[in-house]
């Protein structure tokens, strides 16, 4: 019985690492050994011989899952297998794990439909499947689960609605990022939208989006809708833009009102007449006009609650109510605010960033913005307006229809290409860009404060554009683990252990979680374990890159995540460093030729 379980466990680690002899070895899983007493790493016991808890997270493997062998160790309670490459499904017996309470599966390739069998887990707290290529419906009974606690599925392609789980006992729930459609459940209306977002088909409360009135009845009971109609799409969109339309008209009320009482002391009732026509205001020079709001003219406010126009992106000049008025799509909502595309008219697509909670002046907001609209690299998103009142800062960018970094990390994980040369580019590009501002603007000490993957957008040549310099300060936000002593200097310490984070992501082919830290921890683990070659992304070594680049370029990334700040280089010498880098590849290509 018992070296059976051994058997099979010794046989589930071979078909999860896909036969690499080198992860058996390290692990020290063997059969002719007790997992319980002789130290099998990642494996956890319960007394001798009842196996509790398999652990074998960010090791690299990339096979699959048998849960067939894996669940011959009857008492398994815990099995946390994320941060690896495994793909191929979640298989049905996984039910046989009876005793599963945690099941954590997240930041995987793992694809397929989820096995129904899942609900049959009635010990099952924690689940998280984030991060996968999961798709079909979410199974619909897993609301059988009586006792779950966890329910993470974000990111993944799962389709279908969502099922009527029992709300109030979820303390985490999400499944954004997906192609789910429908009504939001009953029950689920006081979920945060984060936890909803990015799937377009779905409707009503938290969503901006309301639901269509009855007839349609609610779709997809298997869970297996297909693919939208152009027609639904169409007209799932209007209602995103309606929705969106009516929040900011509201939201700009709402401000404005607030203004005023402010300006009345509090104690006067407010007689705002919002219809107040849209003036078109004083116009001044035609590259920086300044555009009054619809505002009557007692209000002193009107100088600070304007947009500022920059640039012109059409002949036309923008005004606030051309925000107002164009269809919009809210794409993303972080910590720090929300991310709106704007269609200004069929070719002009405008992205709208409202920044949530910053303390900044209108006044100072404004002279920050126009700071930094000084300083322009190729390399660096310029804004082309921004708006400030005391309660709503929205800064307006072109729309970038590629899409950012973060999303072609995630691509390339679905085997869409990003060679080693694209990603060497990327990465000198993203640190050109950060040396200029740095240059540029170290005096004001204005950092980019932000700094992502998902912030940095890609252009149609594929070089790299940073997006939202400067939207963050040392106080409305701190990103890295750096210490704020020093505030200016350490806003700009902060961009470069993001940017290492950001050329780890790069050469490892990995999306950091949070700030990156154990994605930094994992590597220099691997490093110090002399495997450095462990770390880098398969599809790049078996492209063919050069390897030696690749360890030159993880070494950049290592001194700019240093824990210590002042230890980190500046960006002008990360810069050097990856220019040096590129011109030994320009070399090498000129010399096999
Ligand atoms: N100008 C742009 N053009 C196209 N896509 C953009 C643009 N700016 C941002 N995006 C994308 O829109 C999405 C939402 O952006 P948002 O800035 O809200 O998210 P975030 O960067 O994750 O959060 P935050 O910046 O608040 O921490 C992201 O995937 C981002 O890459």
């Amino acid at each position: 019985e018992e070296d059976d379980v051994k058997v099979s466990l010794v046989s589930f680690l071979r078909k999860l690492s896909s036969n690499n002899s080198q992860i058996d070895l390290d692990l020290r899983w063997d059969a002719s050994t007790d997992p319980c007493l002789n130290g099998w790493v990642g494996v956890d016991c319960r007394g001798t011989n009842s196996v509790r808890k398999i652990i074998l997270e960010g090791r690299g493997l990339n096979g699959s899952i048998d849960a067939g062998l894996l669940c011959k160790a009857e008492s398994l309670a815990v099995v946390s297998l994320r941060d690896n490459e495994l793909h191929g499904r979640l298989p049905p017996e996984i039910s046989n794990c009876t005793e599963l309470t945690h099941l954590y599966l997240g930041s995987n390739r793992l694809s397929g439909s989820l096995p129904s069998s899942l609900s049959l887990l009635s010990n099952l707290k924690r689940l998280n499947i984030s991060y996968n290529n999961f798709s079909w419906g979410l199974p619909q009974d897993l609301p059988r689960v009586s006792g779950l606690k966890t329910m993470l599925a974000q990111n993944n392609s799962f389709d279908g609605s969502i099922p009527q789980f029992d709300f109030s006992n979820l303390q985490d729930f999400n499944v954004s990022y997906n192609r789910l459609s429908g009504p939001v459940p009953e029950g689920a209306h006081h979920l945060s939208l984060e936890s909803l977002m990015g799937n377009s088909g779905l409707c009503g409360e938290p969503l901006p989006k309301a639901c269509p009135p009855p007839p349609a009845p609610s779709p997809s009971q298997g869970g297996k809708t297909k693919k939208f109609s152009a027609e639904k799409v169409i007209m799932v969109s209007g209602y995103i833009a309606l929705g969106l339309v009516v929040l900011l008209f509201f939201a700009y009320k709402f401000v404005y009102r607030r203004m005023a009482d402010a300006k009345k002391g509090g104690y006067e009732k407010k007689v705002a007449d919002s219809s107040a026509k849209s003036s078109s205001g004083n116009k001044n020079t035609p590259s920086r006009s300044e555009y009054s709001l619809p505002t009557s003219n007692e209000s002193a406010a009107a100088v600070s609650s304007s947009l500022v126009v920059l640039v012109n992106p059409t002949t036309k000049e923008l005004k606030f109510e051309d925000l107002l008025k164009a269809p919009a799509e809210l794409l993303g909502r972080g910590r720090f605010g929300s991310l709106y595309k704007v269609m200004l008219d069929d070719t002009t697509a405008l992205a709208v960033k409202r920044i949530k909670d910053w303390a900044i002046s209108p006044e100072d907001f404004r002279k920050r913005m126009e700071r930094i609209d000084r300083v322009k690299h190729p390399n660096v998103l310029s804004a082309v307006a921004f708006y400030c009142s005391k309660q709503e800062k929205l800064v307006v960018y072109e729309y970038q229809k590629k899409g950012s970094l973060f999303k072609l990390l995630r691509g390339s994980q679905n085997d869409q290409a990003f060679d080693w040369d694209s990603r060497l580019n990327v990465a000198g590009g993203i640190a050109d860009g950060l040396a200029f501002m740095h240059q540029g603007l170290r005096e004001d000490g204005i950092g980019h404060g932000n700094l992502k993957s998902s912030n940095i957008l890609i252009k149609t040549n594929m070089d790299p554009c940073i997006s939202e310099y400067g939207l963050m300060t040392i106080n409305n936000c701190q990103t890295s683990p750096t210490p704020s002593d020093n505030t200016q200097v350490s806003i700009l310490k902060d961009d470069i252990y993001n940017l290492g984070i950001i050329l780890l992501e790069l050469l490892t082919g990995k999306v950091a979680q949070n700030n990156g830290s154990e994605l930094a921890q994992w590597v220099n683990s691997v490093v110090r374990e002399e495997w450095t070659v462990e770390v880098f992304d398969r599809t790049l070594l078996s492209d063919g890159a050069s390897e030696e680049q690749m360890v030159q370029l993880l070494q950049v990334a290592l001194k700019c995540t240093n824990p210590s700040p002042d230890a980190r280089p500046s960006m002008n010498q990360v810069a050097a460093m990856i220019d040096a880098i590129k011109e030994e590849d320009e070399r090498s290509i000129y010399s096999e030729a």
